[in-house]
């Protein structure tokens, strides 16, 4: 017995030695190698073990990466768990990463690594593509055909006419006297649109289709946003603890079921117009369709490419569109001298009670672009912008390596008191005047793709830029004016007025219930 109590001693003697001995030469090698190969790091705030630097880090990231970077720089390193990031919060170094080293910093990453696992599309991303040959076809695609200004002219009968939906809506609501959830009323605007644009001829036959596809990818969006910030596990993130990666496969599998009966209907119509030479109005699943049947092509696709391709833009352009529409009347109802300033813009170029404006109406209305462009500084959508290094680097004089990953802080940027006076106040006339009434150079020359300076990024910049801009500009745009137009707004609980974004896309977590009260019917016009 004592003999075995020795040797369980010895074993443990000699285990815990080898473990510090391994640990002694890991810490040996990394100093060694730093030392030798002089890599020179940005820096970073004291971090913990395994948790890094997410005890620095609130629900609000963007705000407190801006608040972390006033003490450790513009270019700084932050460990999210176990992941190494390094955060971009000013113009000159955005300018670095998304101009001067644009092709280096060209591919994307997602946040959510462990997502990947329960995704039934993984490697089939455009939107968070690495910089290839998939993400170069498909971007020429989007600026050629399919979000090209053709298309856009050809759509505008679907902006009309779901807009006049949503106006009546809103009437309805004014006579009733009842509150409406302003920002739900504009993200099934929005979705309606995109989804008329993308599988437009289907919606014909089925009207209840954009409601379908809205209620899945909803689903969708909603599991996958329980693993934003997973990779905080480590390699633990690949384990579905709560059950939510099995809900988000099953939800996808339903959305894949149902674009597979879409697409097979499409390929019978691309084959019936082989055949007869009638082109008719493509829409965007047409342009996919063709493209997938072209032998000619130079990049085959495959169905599961463009299955993921329709959900990214289901992501990417009904929310933002919405997102911005939601800040922009926000904004309206909190600041009323802002508001009347608009409404008499409007007025004054377009009657009050003659006719509703419309899209052609904008280049004449300043205040009202004045107004867009300020609310999507203050409240920018898609806050942190990611990137990934493709070679060695280096910026600001530090390295970054290879695969390194990269956080653009677009809130910080536009909110840099060296760039703009009062940066987190709402003045639109900073974009009309060339001066503030302090006497501090305003930004009246900036047009919505921002300025060669990198302060104003609403749309991104570089290759990886928004290629739904147009779009999303003309729609957010021209509602705006209407609404303003049409409606008087009053809160209905002005206390839960939600003004501060939250997570990486900036979205607001509170709905907008608010009363409308009808001005202009554009009904009876
Ligand atoms: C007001 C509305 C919108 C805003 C403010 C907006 C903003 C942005 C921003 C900031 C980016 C990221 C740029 C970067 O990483 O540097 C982006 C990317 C993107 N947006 Fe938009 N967007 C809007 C509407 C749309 C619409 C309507 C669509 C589609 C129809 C769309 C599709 C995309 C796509 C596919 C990308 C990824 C492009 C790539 O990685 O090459 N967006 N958008």
């Amino acid at each position: 017995m004592a003999t075995d109590d020795r040797g369980f001693a010895y074993y443990c003697y000699l285990g815990g030695s080898w473990i510090a001995i391994v640990l002694l030469v890991q810490l040996f090698i990394k100093t060694c190698t730093s030392f030798c190969t002089k890599i020179r790091h940005p820096p970073s705030p004291p971090a913990l073990p395994i948790i890094g630097h997410l005890h620095l880090l609130s629900s609000r990231l963007p705000s407190s990466l801006k608040t972390l970077a006033s003490q450790y720089g513009s270019l700084m390193l932050i460990r999210f768990g176990l992941t190494p990031i390094f955060v971009v919060s000013d113009a000159k170094t955005a300018k670095e990463i998304l101009k001067i080293h644009d092709v280096d910093f060209a591919s994307k990453y997602t946040l959510a690594f462990g997502l990947s696992r329960f995704d039934i599309y993984d490697g089939y991303t455009f939107f968070n593509a690495e910089y290839g040959t998939y993400w170069r076809f498909m971007k020429k695609l989007c600026m050629t055909k399919l979000f090209a200004g053709t298309q856009l002219d050809r759509f505008i009968h679907i902006r009309e006419q779901e807009t006049l939906k949503l106006l009546k809506s809103l009437v309805e609501k004014s006579r009733e006297g009842k509150p409406c959830d302003l920002g739900e009323e504009l993200s099934v605007f929005s979705s309606n649109i995109i989804c008329r644009m993308a599988i437009g001829k289907r919606c014909m036959e089925n009207p209840n289709l954009p409601r379908e596809i809205r209620k899945v990818v909803g689903d969708i969006m909603k599991n996958a946003a329980k693993f934003s910030f997973n990779e905080v596990f480590g390699p633990l993130s690949r384990f579905d603890f709560l059950g939510k990666g099995k809900e988000l496969v099953s939800a996808t599998w339903k959305y894949d079921q149902l674009m597979e009966q879409l697409m097979k209907k499409y390929e019978e119509k691309v084959e019936m117009i082989n055949g007869t030479g009638d082109e008719g109005e493509k829409d965007v699943m047409d342009i996919l369709m063709e493209t997938y049947k072209d032998t000619n092509s130079e990049l085959k696709l495959t169905r599961r490419h463009i299955k993921k391709f329709f959900l990214e833009i289901f992501f990417a352009g009904v929310e933002t569109t919405a997102t911005a529409m939601q800040s922009a009347i926000t904004e309206l109802i909190q600041n009323p001298t802002v508001y009347t300033k608009l409404r008499e813009e409007i007025h004054l170029n377009v009657g009050s009670d003659n006719r509703l404006v419309k899209e052609s109406d904008v280049p004449n209305l300043p205040f009202l672009q004045a107004v867009v462009k300020e609310t999507l500084r203050l409240s920018p959508i898609g806050t942190l912008r990611a990137r990934q290094c493709n070679v060695d680097t280096k910026i600001n004089g530090y390295d970054i390596k290879a695969g390194s990953r990269i956080l653009i802080n677009a809130y910080a940027i536009m909110r840099d008191s060296n760039s703009w006076d009062k940066p987190d106040e709402f003045m639109p006339e900073r974009f009309l005047s060339a001066k503030s009434t302090d006497g501090v150079d305003n930004h009246p020359t900036l047009d919505f793709k921002g300025d060669q300076d990198f302060h104003y990024l609403p749309f991104g910049s570089g290759r990886r830029a928004c290629v739904g801009a147009s779009h999303g500009l003309v729609v957010t745009l021209s509602t705006i004016g209407m609404l303003v137009q049409c409606f008087d707004w009053e809160l209905k609980d002005a206390d839960k007025i939600d003004t501060k974004m939250t997570g990486y896309s900036g979205s607001r977590a509170l709905p907008l219930a608010c009363y409308p009260t009808t001005r202009f019917d554009p009904t009876r016009a």
